[in-house]
């Protein structure tokens, strides 16, 4: 750990340098300043851990003076020197926010005591308002004020300083991820590693030795012992995306590290130990695939724990200008200009529907905001990435004005299927990416307005 750092302010050159020896002895790094304009010069560069203020300095030596200058060391702790007939203007500092005050001449033992103490308050302190700044940021992270992401942030909060296991349910893209760090973040774990291991996307062959890790020799290849995704998260939180896509054999292999928790190394003779929090996410139905044979029961109800259902974007539609407003942000930031979208452009991303959900709607927005020039994004620059919304305008009907909404919004959105459908010569799977429907959604209307003939 680097020595934590003392800014010495006095005006007396002894006092000064034999406080310093005092102070390296101890192990602290200390610089010195002989007034208040030099001390704050030191500031930013040196960052002090604490301060120690003599309240006699120059050039006015008014005390009263240096006391009014307090709030220049907001970052740490001051402790005030003083000498003994300046005993009320201690307390009056100590009133103004100082940590506490010693007097001179100074004790170097009692001094000691006194900078151990207010230094360990600081720490305490700091991480205080890092741990409080991290958990404001993980939440901030989840963006979204409907009724259903108010709900999940509660139980995020709830149950993330519990070791319970997690089971994070719910559509493609709708922030399963997002929710499993967020828990991640807000637990006694935060500090220690949050592994993430897509069950699907590696090879089942492979999964037990990149979970488990191998010991030279274990099979060809292995030239030496190499830590698997399990140890690296040991202390921290295991991450296992898409758990129904976990191999049958290895499903046996996992319930054993939870019920033990313990396993071996591939090729290995040793147990090896481990203490992590488990969060799984999937967006298939466990209980089907128990009911198939595909899931083992005893691990569904090992993973299970408490479990958390994030919700199709289709059934908070609130919650879309509160995402583009933060995906924009992102944006603008790696652009390094500030971007909007304007009024019509708005109302195209809240109308449309999302089946790929909160991914896509970000990578939708991600798309536009590169092709748009200028700050703002429009319509003309939806259009270049999906033509069909540029029809929107040329197929209202011309006397909408005399229908009521609904009728008005049925008879677009018929011209809109029509046109789409004829567009992609009658491949109803096309014309619903076109629209931006699930196919499902799209079938549903061609039968409600029946345009199926
Ligand atoms: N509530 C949210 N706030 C901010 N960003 C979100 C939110 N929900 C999702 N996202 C963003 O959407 C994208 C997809 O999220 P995430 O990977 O967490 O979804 P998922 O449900 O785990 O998806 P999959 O099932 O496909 O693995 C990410 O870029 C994520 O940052």
């Amino acid at each position: 750990m680097s020595a934590e750092r003392i800014l010495l302010i006095d005006d007396e050159p002894a006092f000064c340098q034999l406080a310093q020896s005092w102070l390296q002895h101890s192990g602290y790094q200390v610089q010195t300043a002989a007034d208040l304009p030099a001390a704050k010069l030191l500031l930013p560069g040196f960052k002090p851990d604490l301060v120690l203020l003599d309240l006699s300095l120059p050039p006015e030596f008014d005390p009263q003076h240096t006391l009014s200058q307090l709030g220049s060391f907001t970052q740490q702790p001051v402790i005030i020197l003083t000498g003994h007939a300046q005993r009320q203007l201690a307390l009056d500092a100590i009133a103004l926010g100082a940590w506490d005050f010693i007097a001179k001449p100074v004790d170097p033992d009692l001094l000691a005591v006194v900078i151990k103490r207010a230094l360990s308050k600081h720490q305490l302190d700091t991480e205080l308002s890092q741990l409080k700044q991290q958990q404001q940021g993980a939440l901030q992270q989840l963006i979204g004020a409907s009724p259903a992401m108010a709900a999940m942030r509660t139980l995020i909060q709830r149950i993330a300083p519990t070791d319970v296991r997690v089971l994070v349910t719910g559509p493609s893209g709708t922030g399963k991820e997002v929710v499993s760090r967020a828990l991640h973040q807000l637990s006694r774990r935060a500090n220690q590693p949050f592994v993430s291991v897509h069950c699907g996307a590696i090879p089942a062959e492979l999964l037990e030795s990149e979970l488990f890790g191998y010991v030279k020799g274990a099979f060809t290849g292995a030239d030496k012992d190499r830590p698997g995704l399990l140890q690296l998260a040991d202390k921290g939180t295991l991450f296992l995306d898409e758990i129904g896509e976990m191999p049958l054999p290895m499903q046996v292999k996992l319930l054993r590290v939870l019920q033990e928790g313990t396993y071996f190394a591939v090729g290995g003779r040793q147990q090896q130990k481990i203490d992590l929090r488990l969060i799984s996410a999937t967006n298939a139905n466990l209980p089907e695939l128990v009911k198939k044979g595909l899931f083992r029961e005893d691990l569904y109800y090992r993973i299970k724990g408490i479990t958390l259902e994030t919700v199709a974007l289709a059934e908070r539609k609130q919650d879309i200008p509160l995402l583009l407003q933060f995906f924009l942000q992102q944006q603008a930031k790696q652009q390094g200009q500030s971007l909007k979208l304007d009024s019509t452009a708005l109302n195209w991303f809240i109308q449309r529907d999302w089946p790929g959900n909160v991914r896509e709607l970000k990578n939708t927005l991600e798309s536009v905001a590169a092709v748009a020039q200028g700050g703002v994004l429009s319509m003309a620059d939806i259009s270049l990435l999906h033509p069909q919304a540029l029809n929107l305008q040329a197929m209202l009907p011309l006397d909408s004005s005399q229908m009521s909404l609904e009728q008005a919004v049925q008879q677009l959105e018929i011209k809109l299927i029509k046109h789409a459908l004829l567009q992609c010569k009658g491949n109803k799977s096309q014309a619903a990416r076109e629209l931006g429907l699930s196919r499902q959604g799209l079938l549903k209307k061609i039968d409600r307005y029946r345009l199926a003939d």
